[in-house]
Parts: C-alpha cells; structure tokens; sequence
C-alpha cells in the first residue's frame, strides 16, 4: 500500500494504448488496481488535448508560460459514458498543470503580515478543476465547447468538451448540490434549512472570469472555482459567516462541494458555491459608465454603496477574528507594500520615476507605527471594486459579491486580516477607472463619488477619511498592482492607474492628509500633472475607448481577452505522498455504477450566447444613476434598477421547494491523495478583538 507517487504525464509522452504501453504515465511503484489503472490511461490519453486546450481557456492563471506536464489529483466519474448510449458522461478532474518560471500577472509575493517568499519562483503547479462531458459525436450547438477526441485510451475516439456548456450535465450537478453526499473524493453540502428546486434550466455564463458560472432558471448561480487549493475558499467562508450574522449585503450559499483529499492535510478543497442568483441586477462598473454616459452624477449611488460596504465591514468585523496592527506588523506592512512596489517598478519602467516618492506614503505608515499608532485589521472583501458590486432589480440595494480576494494571491494571505482601508482603497480606485474609461474628463466626478462613498461608509463604520495615511498606502499599492495588472493584461488602459500613479507620488505630505472633500459642493481638482516621460502614458487609446462601448481589448493574452487573473506566485512542486490504507498518492477514477445516464435531463439546446455584459468593461445598455441623473434614457431601455435610497428591504433568498428525490448517483469514498500546498495562516500578532 505504498504506491505513493501521483500520476504525473510529461508532455512529449503520447499515449498509445492501453495501460502500460509505451508513453503510458510513470508511477513510481507498480500497483495492480482498476481506479489507478484507469486514471493513468484516463490523463495518458487527455494529456495532447489539455495541453492545447487548457491554456486557451480565460481562468486559466499561467498564460504566457509553457506547460511541461500534468499531473492527476483525482478523478470522479460523474456520469459514466456508455458508448453508442447517446447520453452525454462527465468527468470532473482535479489536474496540476506543470509550469517553470515566475508566475504571471501580479507583483511579487505580497504578504501582509509574514515575510514574502523570494521574488522569483521556480515555477508552479498549479490545480486547476475541470468538469469534461464525453459523446460519442456531438451536436453542432456544443461544437464551441470541444476539448478534443482523443486517440486512444479509455475515451479513444470519442469527443471530450467542456461539460458546463452542456444543459444536460450542468443540470447533473445542481441535482448533486440538492441532495448532500459523497462521490469519491467530492462532498456535496447543502446549507441547514435550505431547499433548492428540482429542474432549473443551466445557462452558462459568458461573463470575463477567473472562474466559471452557472445561472439556474435566473432563481441560483453556481461558481465553479477553477483553481484550486486545499483550504475553505474565502467566498464560501466569508459569505457563510455574514449570512449567519443576518447580513443582506451578500447572498448567502445554499449548498457547496468540496474535495477531500486526505494528503492535503486534511483541509477540503473548496470546488464550487451555489448561491442565489439576483436577477436583473447591474453591476457598479456598468452603472457608472451608464451614468458617465449621459454626464450623469454618480453620488447618490456611491453614497449607497458606501454604506453597503460598511456594513458588510462591520458585520466582518462581528463575525470573524479581528487583530491589532501595531509597530512591528504596520513596518512589515509597509515593507510588503514597498516590495510590491519594486517589483512592479522592475516589470513595468512607466513607474520607475515615481518609485522615490512612492515610498513615502508606506515610510509614513511605518514611522506612525513606530510612534505608537495602531490600526485595526480585519477580514475584509480583499478585491473590491465596482464589478463586484450588484444592484439589485427587486429592491435596488447594492449586493457585495465575489470574496475570492485577489484570486492570485495565495490563500493563506487572502485570508488574513486586513485593514478595512484596503476595500475602501480598491473602490475609490474604480471611480477614477471609471471616470478615465467613461471620459468624465475633469476629476470633479470621480471625487464627488469617491467622497460620497466615504460620506455613506461613515454613516456605519467610521469615516475612511480620518485615516488619511492608511488610505492613501492603500490606495498606493493598489494603484501599483492595477500598473502592473494593466501592463501584463490590458496595455491600453495602462495610463487610467499612471494617472493615479503621479497623483499620489505628486501629493506632498500635507495634501495626503487633507481628507477626501465632501461630495456637496466639492470643487474639482486639477487635473493631475505629470512628473516625467512615461512610456504608454497617453490618454486611454482608441482601443480602450472601443472597449468602454463594448469591444474587447485586442492586446489581452492568447485568447484575445483581457485576462481577468493574476499569478500564483506559490512554488508548489509536486510530490509523492501517501500513507492512507488504499493507494496513497494514487489518483483514482471515481465512478457510480448506479448511474446509467439513460434518464438524464433531456436534451437542450446550450446557450452559450451571454447577454450580460463583461465585467471588465463595457457597458452597453445604458443605465445612468437615476439618483441624480436626470437625463432622458434612449428609449426601450430597461430599467431593471431602481435607486438605493427608496429601498431598504431585504433581498430574498430564493430558495426553492422542498423536493425529495434522491441523489442519482452514490458515494465511493476512496481518498485520492495528492500533496499539501500552501501553509497554515499567520498567527495573528495580537488576538485582541476589535471592540
Ligand atoms: N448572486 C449573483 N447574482 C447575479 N449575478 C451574479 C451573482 N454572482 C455573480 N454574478 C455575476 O457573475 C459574474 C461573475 O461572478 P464572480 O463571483 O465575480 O466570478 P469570478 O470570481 O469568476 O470573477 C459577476 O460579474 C456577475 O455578473
Ligand atoms: O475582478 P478580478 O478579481 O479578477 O480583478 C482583476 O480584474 C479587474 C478588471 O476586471 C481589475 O480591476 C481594475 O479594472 C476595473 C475596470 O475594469 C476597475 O473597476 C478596478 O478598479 C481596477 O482595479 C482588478 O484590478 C484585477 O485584480
């Protein structure tokens, strides 16, 4: 029972056949065992396929970096294929993508509390989830989701796709987040006194993101989480935590899966979350261009979300462990911030000019702290920005979504406490992207709704304000890593976060502390000067201005699109494991014999088609701030918003009928270890809770 190593395929070795031929995966102990046989034959034959597919895909986090091999964590058969049956199988794989070199996408290591790890890496390999349908031909409405036919091995001859984009078995796994249970190394939960509707029709989202989602009947969104890592997701966890302390703000999970992977010490994988859909909803960035677009004034809903935010802090902030930040945790702050500043100032030379003065505002933090002050920190969003914010249709109230944090960051920082001036940095930023991208021309927009946010977070949580020193670092670093995220993902846009580069280095000692002005009356700043030569530092370019009205971005990565991920600036080499009675290290293909598959959904048409816009951009129907905005809408624009202050009810959580049919499929239970990544969080530098 030692058969330790995990399945490892190097690209280069093509799979020829059965089990043990020739180009076949290497274990390092040889094993008679039907799972482990057929999971070496399974990634044996998919290796050529992934290798090609993979990379093409918007979630996947290693762009631009070859991948030399795979590696299988685990394997379930969801739904087992049965040839000539005419019923779609699902496999859903847990596979590490082997890639030297740094990671991509994000400035360096960027721990709050804890030293970083050295600035360059020698690679990752990062988990990567995948759910793959198999047919035997495919109807022509899934033919943008084919992965390949593989040649030979146990899918020989048959076509593999992207599971998701078939109705028919992403409506399997809404039926598997009804019913708690296990399939192999997969647990299905289902929040106590939920109950989620049989039969909602599966759409596919199109939306630009780090992870994919579905939308059942517009009542449920499931996201499934792309890369993964052993830990509890923040956007599980955190979403769970403000549900049970009542808080609105956030829809709440209905149900969730994970996998157990006994190897990994112990800490389940979070793999996907169920949550209410909000149907109708805008999101923030949309609002805003809308509202540019008719040079309408955006206050009111910023003030509203504000106030949102707040209150989604200070229930955070009731729900979770708090810390003091005092002298030595604000100096290793202050130096994480300075490290990502350099890092960033090594890729992209725009930023070296203001490198000097950038620092100061991070010197500043560190001499308050050593003079005494102290800050209070806590678990926060982590990436706040106006995309992650929805207006709702049903009431109008502003909804938080998405708590992944920074998805580049490794999770153990996510999860650390953070000073809530971090999520407030991240939105104020997104006002002046939107005012660049929008064209507001002039900074009197921008700094009307960045003082009318802080004016409603002020109304619940303390005004942002006060804190002077502490936003503006935030706001630094934040400004910085968007230089680089822009840089790497979006060149075009590289001169909306230089513009806030040379404003913040430009902003003497005095006018860093001088508060963000009231929105009432706020007098425009001028606008801001440049401090010297700046590669790329025009105006937003044509391309970028297409974009705002719904182009994509043409110098995104391979794809063509904006990735919307960063790194994984973990080194995380694979290694063989295992102690557990069955086959430790071995990955193993689950599978249910009691699902024949013969009475799956029926058949549906995919619509992959989204009508909703993207996230990183562009809004196409206009939906200005009807708080102030008084301008006529076009006509036949629906308004499926209405403002924040008229409302102040509670958003539902839907939650379908009770509905007791049992699970289709049944539970193997056999671990599939695979290696322990990532370590355990910080200890917090004082177990002090915020008062
Ligand atoms: N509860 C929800 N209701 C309505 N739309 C949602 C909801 N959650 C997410 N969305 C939509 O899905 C998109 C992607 O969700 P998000 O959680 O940001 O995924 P990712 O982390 O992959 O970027 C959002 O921009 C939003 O348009
Ligand atoms: O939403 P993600 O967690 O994937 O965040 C990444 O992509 C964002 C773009 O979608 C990027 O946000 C930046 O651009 C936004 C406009 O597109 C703007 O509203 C944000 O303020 C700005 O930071 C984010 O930085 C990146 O991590």
């Amino acid at each position: 029972m030692t058969d330790a190593a995990p399945l490892h395929t190097p690209l280069g070795e093509s799979p020829a056949g059965p089990a043990g031929a020739r180009g076949a995966p290497r274990r390092t102990a040889a094993r008679a065992d039907t799972d482990h046989e057929a999971g070496e034959r399974l990634l044996a034959s998919l290796v050529p396929l992934l290798a090609e597919w993979l990379p093409r895909q918007r979630w996947f986090a290693g762009k631009g970096r070859p991948i030399t091999g795979f590696t299988l964590v685990a394997a379930t058969e969801l739904l087992p294929h049965r040839a000539g049956a005419g019923a779609p199988g699902l496999l859903h794989l847990l596979v590490r993508a082997q890639q030297p070199g740094p990671p991509a996408g994000h400035p360096a290591g960027s721990d709050l509390l804890e030293p970083s790890g050295p600035a360059v890496l020698p690679g990752t390999d990062d988990c990567y989830q995948l759910l793959l349908g198999v047919q035997d031909v495919l109807p022509p409405q899934l033919a943008h989701a084919v992965v390949g036919r593989p040649h030979s091995g146990p899918l020989g001859g048959r076509t593999v796709y992207e599971g998701l984009a078939d109705p028919r078995l992403a409506a399997l796994l809404l039926e598997r987040l009804r019913v708690p249970g296990r399939l192999g190394p997969l647990r299905f939960t289902r929040e106590e006194g939920v109950t989620i509707s049989a039969g909602l029709t599966p759409r596919l989202l199109g939306a630009e993101q780090s992870n994919s989602s579905v939308v059942y009947g517009e009542t449920y969104i499931l996201k499934l989480f792309r890369r993964v890592c052993p830990g509890t997701n923040p956007d599980l966890e955190l979403p769970r935590a403000l549900a049970a302390t009542g808080c609105a703000r956030v829809p709440a999970p209905a149900a969730w899966f994970e996998a157990e992977l006994p190897d990994e010490g112990g800490a389940a994988m979070t793999l996907g979350v169920l949550q209410p859909y909000l149907p109708g909803s805008a999101d923030g960035w949309q609002l805003a261009l809308s509202a540019l677009a008719v040079r309408a004034d955006f206050a009111a809903s910023a003030r509203a979300l504000g106030h949102a935010t707040a209150e989604v802090h200070l229930a955070l902030a009731e729900a979770m462990p708090t810390v003091v930040l005092r002298r030595p945790q604000l100096e290793h702050l202050a130096a994480a911030m300075t490290r990502r500043l350099d890092t960033a100032a090594n890729a992209v030379p725009a930023l070296r000019p203001y490198r000097a003065a950038l620092r100061g505002a991070y010197e500043e933090l560190a001499a308050l702290g050593r003079a005494g002050r102290t800050w209070h920190a806590q678990r926060i969003h982590g990436d706040l920005h106006l995309g992650q914010a929805l207006r709702t249709a049903e009431d109008g109230r502003w909804a938080l979504i998405d708590f992944e944090g920074e998805p580049a960051r490794p999770l153990a920082e996510r999860c650390r406490p953070q000073p809530a001036a971090r999520d407030v940095a991240g939105m104020l930023r997104s006002f002046d992207y939107a005012a660049a991208v929008g064209r507001a021309g002039g900074s009197a927009w921008p700094e009307r709704a960045r003082a009318a946010f802080c004016e409603g977070y002020a109304s619940v949580h303390g005004d942002p304000r006060e804190e002077p020193q502490l936003l503006r670092a935030h706001e630094t670093d934040k400004a910085v890593y968007e230089v680089f995220y822009e840089a790497r993902h979006r060149p075009e846009w590289l001169p909306v976060p230089m513009s806030a580069i040379r404003r913040l280095a430009g902003a003497s000692a005095d006018e860093a502390s001088r508060p963000v002005p009231a929105a009432t009356g706020a007098r425009a700043r001028p606008a801001p000067r440049g401090t010297g030569a700046c590669p790329g530092e025009s105006p937003p370019g044509r391309r970028a201005q297409d974009a705002a009205r719904g182009a994509s971005c043409a110098t995104g990565p391979a794809d063509g699109r904006p990735s919307r991920t960063g790194y994984a600036p973990t080194p995380a080499p694979s290694r063989a494991v295992g102690d557990t009675p069955e086959a430790p290290g071995t990955p193993r293909l689950y599978h249910d014999a009691r699902d024949s598959g013969a009475d799956a959904a029926p058949p549906h048409a995919a619509d992959p088609a989204d009508t909703r816009p993207s996230r990183t951009g562009y809004a196409t129907t206009p939906a200005p701030d009807r708080a102030v905005g008084s301008t006529p809408e076009p006509p036949g624009t629906p308004r499926p918003y209405h403002d924040a202050r008229d409302a102040d009810t509670t958003p539902p959580h839907a939650a379908g009928p009770a509905d007791a049919r049992p699970s289709r499929t049944g539970y193997a239970t056999t671990p599939a270890p695979d290696r322990a990544v990532g370590g355990a969080d910080a200890a917090p530098p004082d177990g002090a809770r915020h008062p």
